[in-house]
């Protein structure tokens, strides 16, 4: 792990919920280290947008849990924005000019130097079709565009909200070889969502992983390939004495929920043991119940109907 400094994008316990409604999003602690290519994965309604939305300024964080470029973002917003670029579901194109307008509208309200608006054209691939009119693109080319428009201030971080959802898989090959090259050619950190692990797992060089608004797994995806396969699967037991089971099984990982133990296994074999032990010392077991891998779970469904393009 690298120095505190390191990382890019840091929150703390980030927690949020919508006018005093259920929690979205239950301490996340986000760690994204500067040059990496950082895939937040989870289900459709997992909390990545309004994650995203928070780091982007456009939720309210109260806590001030958020660091940007290692300063906290509320009291530095200019600054860490200054060096940040960002698209959030679709781009905000004008259809009716061309690419290339488009971007000569961004680049003169922030005043950057023309040579800028060729180098980002040709770096998204669009130069060939700069003067065709934004209507006549295709979804991949707006989306590129997009990207462009955020990319035109050279910004160190750019923070991408499903960049590559509803492409065609040419689109999606097109705009992941695209980010890649931000990375390698601009040493551009990319924070970008997916709900499909298999349509960013190529690019990415760190994962996390939230559901229910909660971070289940956060690393490198040779970390996560490793946990995948050898996570603990959990069982919860029903008994009448949660406490002197505990105590019992101090070798396990064990903590009381609202049904019972819930203890942690790494194998099937150490399911009779456990009741063995717990009969043994006059414990009465009424149920046990296999609650599988969590982990395991939520990574078949963010693989399920994947097309490998
Ligand atoms: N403005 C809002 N008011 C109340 N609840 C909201 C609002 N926006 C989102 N939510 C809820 O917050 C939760 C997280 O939504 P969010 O959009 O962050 O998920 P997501 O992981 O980005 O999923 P998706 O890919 O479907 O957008 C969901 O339960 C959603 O219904």
């Amino acid at each position: 792990m690298p120095e505190n400094n390191a990382y890019i994008i840091e929150t703390h316990n980030l927690n949020f919920c919508f006018n005093g409604k259920g929690m979205i999003l239950k301490d996340i602690n986000l760690k994204v280290e500067r040059g990496s290519i950082y895939g937040f994965l989870g289900p459709n309604g997992a909390g990545k947008t309004t994650t995203i939305r928070i780091l982007l300024g456009l939720l309210r964080d109260t806590k001030k849990s958020v660091r940007l470029f290692n300063k906290n973002l509320s009291e530095n917003r200019i600054e860490v924005y200054s060096k940040t670029g960002a698209l959030i579901e679709q781009p905000s194109l004008y259809e009716h000019i061309s690419g290339y307008d488009n971007l000569e509208i961004t680049r003169k309200i922030r005043n950057i130097k023309k040579e800028r608006l060729v180098e980002t054209l040709e770096l998204v691939r669009l130069s060939s079709a700069a003067h065709k009119k934004v209507k006549e693109y295709s979804l991949g080319m707006k989306q590129r565009l997009g990207i462009a428009n955020a990319l035109i201030a050279e910004p160190e971080l750019l923070i991408l909200d499903e960049p590559v959802n509803g492409l065609d898989p040419n689109g999606m090959a097109e705009m992941r070889e695209l980010l890649r090259r931000i990375n390698r050619e601009l040493n551009t950190t990319i924070f970008l969502s997916s709900h499909l692990l298999g349509e960013i797992e190529k690019i990415v060089t760190h994962v996390g992983i939230i559901n229910m608004g909660e971070m289940l797994f956060q690393g490198t995806i040779e970390e996560l390939i490793n946990v995948e396969t050898n996570s603990a699967e959990e069982v919860i037991i029903k008994m009448n004495n949660n406490k002197k089971a505990a105590q019992l099984l101090e070798n396990f990982n064990v903590y009381e929920c609202e049904d019972g133990l819930k203890i942690m296994i790494h194998s099937k074999q150490q399911v009779p043991q456990i009741i063995k032990a717990l009969i043994e010392n006059n414990i009465d077991v009424y149920e046990v119940i296999n609650e599988g891998k969590n982990l395991k779970k939520l990574f078949l469904k963010m693989t399920e109907n994947y097309i490998v393009s």
